[in-house]
């Protein structure tokens, strides 16, 4: 069975690329495994190595959007790429819009080691 530690990297880890492509997401979406069954609307890429996203579990403390108290942002922006499911888009057809970004991440960790289980945001 996956851990929460390995579903987060599977949903939301590709540190080894740099610039991103129109097509990205709707390749991404599928090979991760985020296309079965129904679409999933939003998702989030990272594009840094897995231990400077690790670390984020030590930077600033914030609300969660759900209110609970273990969420922390980046204090750096990081290299991410948001995937939104376009209007009209009909499952099993699940067709993304790819957007590059430079922003500041938000997840919750969990957990001894104490790691990114959940990705709540971006800024
Ligand atoms: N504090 C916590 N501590 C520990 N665990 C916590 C906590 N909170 C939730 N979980 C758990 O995480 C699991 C999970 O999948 N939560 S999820 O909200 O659906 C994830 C969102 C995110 O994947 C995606 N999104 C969204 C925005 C964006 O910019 N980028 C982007 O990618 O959309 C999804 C829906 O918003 C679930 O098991 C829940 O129990």
């Amino acid at each position: 069975k996956e851990s929460r530690d390995e579903k987060f990297q599977r949903q939301h880890m590709d540190p080894n690329t740099s610039t991103v492509t129109s097509g990205y997401c709707n390749q991404m979406m599928k090979r991760r495994n985020m296309t079965v069954g129904r679409c999933k609307p939003v998702n989030t890429f990272i594009h840094e190595p897995l231990p400077d996203v690790q670390a984020v579990c030590f930077q600033g403390n914030v609300p969660c959007k759900n209110g609970q108290p273990n969420c922390y942002q980046s204090s750096s922006k990081m290299r991410i790429t948001d995937c939104r499911l376009k209007n009209g888009s009909k499952y099993p057809k699940c067709d993304y819009q790819t957007q590059q970004l430079q922003k500041s991440i938000i997840v919750a960790c969990e957990g001894n080691p104490y790691v990114p289980v959940h990705f709540d945001g971006s800024m």
